[in-house]
This record gives C-alpha cells, sequence and structure tokens, in this order.
C-alpha cells in the first residue's frame, strides 16, 4: 500500500471558553489524491484546514505528511524547523488572494522573496520564477504587474504560483475558488486539474459549493456541527447520500444558475 501523503487522526479542536469547534475528524489522502471537504458555515472545515498546515495546533489528534508524523504539539524547541518542513510539503491557498498579496510589490519581486528562502541563486530564481508562471498560465510579463492591474482569476493564479514555490505535495484550497464567476472558476479547476496531472500534486478543497466539489474530487468528506457525518467517494455521497444533513446540503443546492454565496 502506499503512504499516504496527508492522514490526519482524530483531530480535536477546543477554543477558548471550552468551544469544541472539530471533533474526531480523521482522514486520509493518497498521492496525487483529491478529496473535498463540505459543510455548512461554521461546520469546522476551516479549522480542520488550519491545523493541517500548521496555523491552528490541535487540541487532541495527529497529522502526518508522507508517513512523517507532524509535532502537533504546542511551542517545541523545534517549532521552527517544523514549520518549515511542513512549508515544503502542504500550502494553503485562501479565497481572497489580494488581501495575502503586498500592493506594493510586484509579482515578480513577491515570487522571489520567496524562492530566496530556497534558491541562493538569482539566475536560477529568475527561470524558477518564468517556470512558475507558466505553470499557473500566467504570461511572464505579469511578473512586472502589481496585484491591483490583475484581474481576480489572475491573482488566484499568483497565490498557486507562490503556493507551488516550495514544490508542495499537497496544496490545500479553503474556498479558493468560491469568489470567482463561473467561467473564471472552471478555468481555474482546469488548471488544477493540469497541475495535478503534471506534479502529482493532491488538493484538499475546502468549500461549502458541492459543484466544485463534483468537478475535481474523488473522494469527499461531509461535516456537520465539527465532525464527520459522511464520507465516501464524491459520485457516492453526491448521488446516494446517506446522512439525513447531506441530503438536506444538496436539497439547499439550485439546480440551474445556482451560485455560490459567501458567508461573511
Ligand atoms: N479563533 C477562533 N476562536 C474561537 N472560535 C473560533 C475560532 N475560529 C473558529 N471558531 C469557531 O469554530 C467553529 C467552526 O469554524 P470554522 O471557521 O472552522 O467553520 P467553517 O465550516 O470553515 O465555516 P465558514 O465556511 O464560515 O468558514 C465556528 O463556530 C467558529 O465560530
Amino acid at each position: 500500500m502506499t503512504t499516504p501523503v496527508l492522514e490526519a487522526t482524530g483531530l480535536r479542536k477546543e477554543f477558548d471558553g471550552g468551544r469544541v469547534a472539530v471533533d474526531d475528524v480523521s482522514l486520509t489522502l493518497p498521492p496525487g489524491g483529491s478529496m473535498g471537504i463540505v459543510g455548512e458555515s461554521g461546520s469546522g472545515k476551516t479549522t480542520v484546514a488550519r491545523m493541517l498546515v500548521g496555523l491552528e495546533t490541535p487540541t487532541a489528534g495527529t497529522v502526518s505528511i508522507d508517513g512523517e508524523s507532524l509535532n502537533t504539539g504546542r511551542s517545541t524547541r523545534h517549532g521552527r524547523a517544523e514549520r518549515l518542513r511542513r512549508a515544503r510539503r502542504i500550502q494553503l491557498v485562501f479565497q481572497d488572494p489580494y488581501a495575502s498579496l503586498d500592493p506594493r510589490q510586484t509579482i515578480g519581486v513577491g515570487i522571489d522573496e520567496l524562492l530566496r528562502l530556497h534558491e541562493p541563486d538569482r539566475d536560477r530564481r529568475r527561470d524558477r520564477a518564468a517556470e512558475l508562471l507558466d505553470q499557473v498560465g500566467l504570461d511572464a510579463r505579469m511578473a512586472r504587474s502589481t496585484p491591483s492591474a490583475l484581474s481576480g482569476g489572475q491573482r488566484q493564479r499568483v497565490a498557486m504560483a507562490r503556493a507551488l514555490v516550495s514544490r508542495p505535495k499537497v496544496l490545500v484550497l479553503d474556498e479558493a475558488v468560491s469568489a470567482l464567476d463561473v467561467s473564471i472558476q472552471a478555468q481555474v479547476l482546469n488548471l488544477l486539474a493540469d497541475l495535478r496531472d503534471e506534479l502529482g500534486i493532491g488538493y484538499l478543497f475546502v468549500t461549502h459549493d458541492l459543484a466544485v466539489v463534483q468537478q475535481v474530487t474523488d473522494e469527499l468528506i461531509v461535516m456537520h456541527q465539527g465532525r464527520v457525518v459522511e464520507r465516501g467517494t464524491t459520485d457516492q455521497v453526491l448521488t446516494a447520500p446517506e446522512h439525513a444533513y447531506t441530503r438536506d446540503l444538496l436539497a439547499a443546492v439550485p439546480r440551474e444558475g445556482w451560485r455560490p454565496v459567501r458567508h461573511l
């Protein structure tokens, strides 16, 4: 059996005041696999994503990447090294790249800044930056633009190029295409499928958008009130949901012209 690229067992998160946001969530992603986590607002999806990438410390449970367990305990002596190691393998792509891009910095300078962490040679960094822009379907000339000159879809591609800098094995996409128009969304989802084929990268899609998971995931987890209530292949879960909550989620999706709405 191949070692899962990402494995989480018994993840739990209690926030201050004892509120349990995530309770006993386990998941396994094979190399190059694609999994969706769906659930309504507040079901704990984002908290799971943040624990997987190391932005949140689990109250209990473990996360392993490539079979190597990452110490999820509070600040250890090896905390910083471990965070870097994790960043090399798993990266989070947010919904709104505009918020995470420095408005004064050109795309090229921003990517170069990240590449410096991995590559001291300037020429090699330049070549790698061109390769990254090409991989996400952006013209090399875009390197000279600032974020405000780009469209939402282009900014999302920049966010992906930045996430790919460290050659991660897994991308966690948290509502990453929700804010885009449907046609642009389709282009970005196609790009993700191409990257998966080319680079063998695995995906975890955190979303409330069932149309998205249907297009791009093989497996699906349904969360409700911090717990996993159903899991299976995406086809199975969407066509023959077993849990009443999943059936409710599906029923809430108007078929024609349905557009996802972000709960703010
Ligand atoms: N830093 C925090 N401190 C306290 N409670 C939090 C914190 N972050 C999240 N929560 C709570 O944990 C629960 C799960 O939130 P989470 O953001 O993971 O849900 P979600 O399914 O991703 O929802 P959404 O789609 O709206 O982002 C919510 O009740 C939320 O209020």
